[in-house]
């Protein structure tokens, strides 16, 4: 049977969007952050989704050469129009954006760029930069080693100065030395920022960064000296197999001396290491860059999920109230509300603080321009926090995403399983989330220790100032509505945050050492870190509904989801509120009973709360969210699109299935 094309016109979601109370236009301003950038995010969707050579909807049944070929011809033809069309920077970069397949352009302008423009000197920025914003040449990240990812220093590739050519040898002396993961380094990029031991006048300076080229300009043949190739497929079909995470050995390879970034430190022609008068903190600035867009990238792939499953859960229904009755849509059952809600709620949680997480990079920028370093350390802990927070948290999401969507959303074709396979290495690269948590509580048992002896904590971690109020307070709240009071949220979210900080210092001081104190104690200190990054994302939700914000019922609706996510931690983290004493158990019953209130308001406008990310199909790519709901269609017209059912007859029949059929057909006529 042929698939049929049973999709109407009819909107199967328009009684959903009849009932929402606040105007999704003003939503969707609140969510892009302005007018401007929802008419740009509008345009350049509208753009990718009308042009054919960006279609996406085989993706997952091409085979791995198929679909790096795929992300070579995307990539080329968005440069091709990010030229034609003069596209801005801002347009360019959400061009790509919806395109939505990772690939090398990513690291090139994610990793590749912000590292020569944070590491290099003006000069060396002026000769790279203006080639690869050209995209004369393609440029990839190559830290990662076969023997070691989080532990930098550990890393073993050498770039040892030869004073007599003015060049440094670059070499991989063990086979764990061999660079591993970076992306585009496969079969793509032409050039990297290579980082390696920088080794001069027979002594080891620790890690520096260096431009190498890779590959011919002419013909693309990678270098002499340089063995070059992919790590291979990964997780899940389609996903982040468009990417060529590379392996690279270096078998003494010569580059110039002006190819090591020379910022921070550099090595004369007589081969003398110097510190320049630039101060290391520098680099925190090119971090905030990538982690600000790590969140973003995380609030994106999390309201994606949860549009999927919302839509989807207002169309599918299970089981009658009673016998012969209507069936129930399976986003009216509490179980659901409970499950998905939360989600809901940090998908707008997450983009505010993201919102707010660009404004502090603007912030560390003019301040490193006027050599102002004092907020740094504090700047990179709470980026580091958020990064592995959020992109933890969506990833788990995607996932029960998918269990909320029953089978159907364990197809392909429901996008789901790509999103999952897309976004849960985040977790791991740029830092692996449990190593960055293990540094935000660094941070925080020296902020803690500075507190003691007198000296104002700044930034997110300010509230810890207030010390003597926050180690004893008691919660004010006593009956269900006093939880919707943003002030006692936040005063329970400080007290415990602190006093779960402060509890670790104390046991880190009665070990022998305090290494050994906080090694011991890492599993409470990752949790005290959470618990930290929690109360940035909900202080930051909160400030956000202290500002203007326009279109009837948006404000009401974000103060309900920005309830929703503050009580739900509070529910999720009871252990925690309670053990420190921040609130009891009548209080968290009392939370707990909010929470269900603010679900049941939510459910009629959660449709249009989705519809305000303003996502197109394509975008989405999932037969589960489409906009119109035609979910079922949907699934039967992509199942027929399926490889396996080109024939009808499947290939193997005859040298398999026949003989094993008519065998077994045989012995049972005996
Ligand atoms: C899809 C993808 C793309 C990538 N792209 C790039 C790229 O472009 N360029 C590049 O250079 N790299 C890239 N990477 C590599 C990435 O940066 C590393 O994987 C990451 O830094 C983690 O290092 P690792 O894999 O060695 O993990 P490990 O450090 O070996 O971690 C293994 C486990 O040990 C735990 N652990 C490690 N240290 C500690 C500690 N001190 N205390 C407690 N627990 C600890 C971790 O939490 C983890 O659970 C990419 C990785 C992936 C998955």
């Amino acid at each position: 049977m042929a698939a049929a094309d049973w999709g109407g016109k009819a909107d199967h979601l328009a009684g959903e969007r009849a009932t929402a109370q606040f105007d999704v236009d003003g939503m969707k301003v609140a969510w892009a952050g302005s007018r401007h950038a929802v008419e740009v995010a509008d345009r350049m969707a509208c753009l990718v989704a009308s042009d054919p050579v960006f279609r996406k909807d085989t993706r997952t049944m091409l085979s791995r050469k198929e679909l790096f070929k795929d992300t070579l011809k995307k990539a080329a033809h968005a440069w091709k129009r990010t030229v034609e069309l003069h596209l801005t920077e801002e347009e360019a970069n959400l061009l790509r954006l919806y395109i939505d397949q990772p690939g090398y352009v990513d690291l090139h302008w994610v990793m590749f760029v912000p590292a020569i423009k944070g590491q290099g000197t003006e000069e060396q920025q002026k000769k790279w930069l203006t080639m690869a914003y050209k995209f004369q040449i393609i440029g990839t990240y190559a830290q990662t080693e076969l023997g070691h990812g989080s532990n930098v220093q550990g890393l073993e590739t050498t770039a040892t100065f030869d004073p007599s050519t003015d060049e440094f040898i670059m070499h991989s002396p063990t086979l764990t030395s061999s660079k591993w993961w970076p992306g585009g380094l496969g079969k793509t990029s032409t050039h990297a920022v290579v980082y390696a031991r920088l080794i001069t006048e027979g002594k080891d300076y620790g890690i520096h960064g260096f431009i190498m080229q890779l590959r011919s300009l002419d013909d693309h043949s990678p270098l002499p000296g340089i063995t070059i190739g992919d790590i291979g497929g990964k997780f899940g079909s389609g996903a982040y197999n468009s990417m060529d995470n590379g392996v690279m050995r270096l078998d003494h390879v010569r580059i110039p001396r002006d190819q090591m970034l020379m910022r921070l430190a550099q090595v004369t022609r007589e081969g003398k290491y110097v510190h320049s008068d630039v101060p290391k903190q520098l680099l925190y600035g090119t971090m905030v860059y990538v982690r600000q867009t790590i969140v973003a990238d995380a609030s994106r792939a999390l309201s994606r999920a949860v549009c999927i499953a919302v839509r989807y859960g207002a169309i599918r229904k299970q089981f009658g109230s009673k016998a012969g009755g209507p069936e129930t849509q399976v986003l009216n059952y509490k179980t659901q509300q409970s499950r998905l809600f939360p989600f809901l709620a940090s998908a707008y949680a997450f983009r505010f603080v993201g919102q707010w997480l660009k404004w502090l990079y603007t912030d560390v920028t003019q301040k490193l321009e006027s050599k102002d370093f004092s907020t740094l350390p504090e700047a990179h802990a709470c980026t580091a926090g958020l990064k592995s927070v959020t992109t933890s948290a969506t990833a788990d999401a995607i996932e029960e995403c998918q269990k909320l969507c029953g089978g159907h959303g364990y197809l392909n074709s429901s996008g789901l399983p790509e999103l999952f396979a897309v976004n849960l290495p985040a977790c791991t690269y740029e830092g692996d989330n449990v190593v960055l948590l293990l540094q935000v509580a660094r941070f925080l048992m020296k902020t803690v220790s500075q507190v003691a002896s007198g000296k104002q904590p700044v930034g997110t971690t300010a509230y810890m100032g207030n010390i003597q109020h926050l180690m004893q307070c008691k919660s004010v709240v006593n009956t269900v509505e006093d939880w919707l009071n943003p002030a006692a949220i936040k005063e329970v979210f400080e007290a415990r945050a602190l006093r779960m900080a402060v509890n670790c210092a104390q046991n880190i001081s009665k070990a022998p050492s305090q290494e050994e104190g906080f090694s011991e104690l890492s599993p409470d200190l990752v949790e005290a870190a959470v618990a930290h990054v929690q109360l940035i994302i909900v202080t930051k939700f909160i400030e956000k509904l202290q500002e203007d914000i326009l279109g009837h019922g948006v404000k009401e609706q974000l103060q309900k989801l920005c309830g929703i996510y503050a009580l739900h931690l509070i529910h999720k983290h009871l252990g925690d509120f309670l053990s420190t004493g921040c609130v009891t158990a009548r209080q968290g019953s009392l939370a707990n009973e909010r929470l269900g209130k603010l679900y049941a308001q939510v459910r009629p406008n959660a449709v249009a709360l989705v519809d305000a990310f303003d996502y197109t199909d394509h975008y989405l790519g999932s037969a589960l969210g489409r906009y119109d709901g035609d979910v079922y269609s949907a699934l039967y017209k992509e199942a027929w699109k399926d490889p396996l059912n080109e024939t009808v007859v499947p290939d193997g029949y005859q040298e398999h299935l026949r003989p094993l059929l008519k065998q077994q057909l045989k012995l049972s006529r005996l």
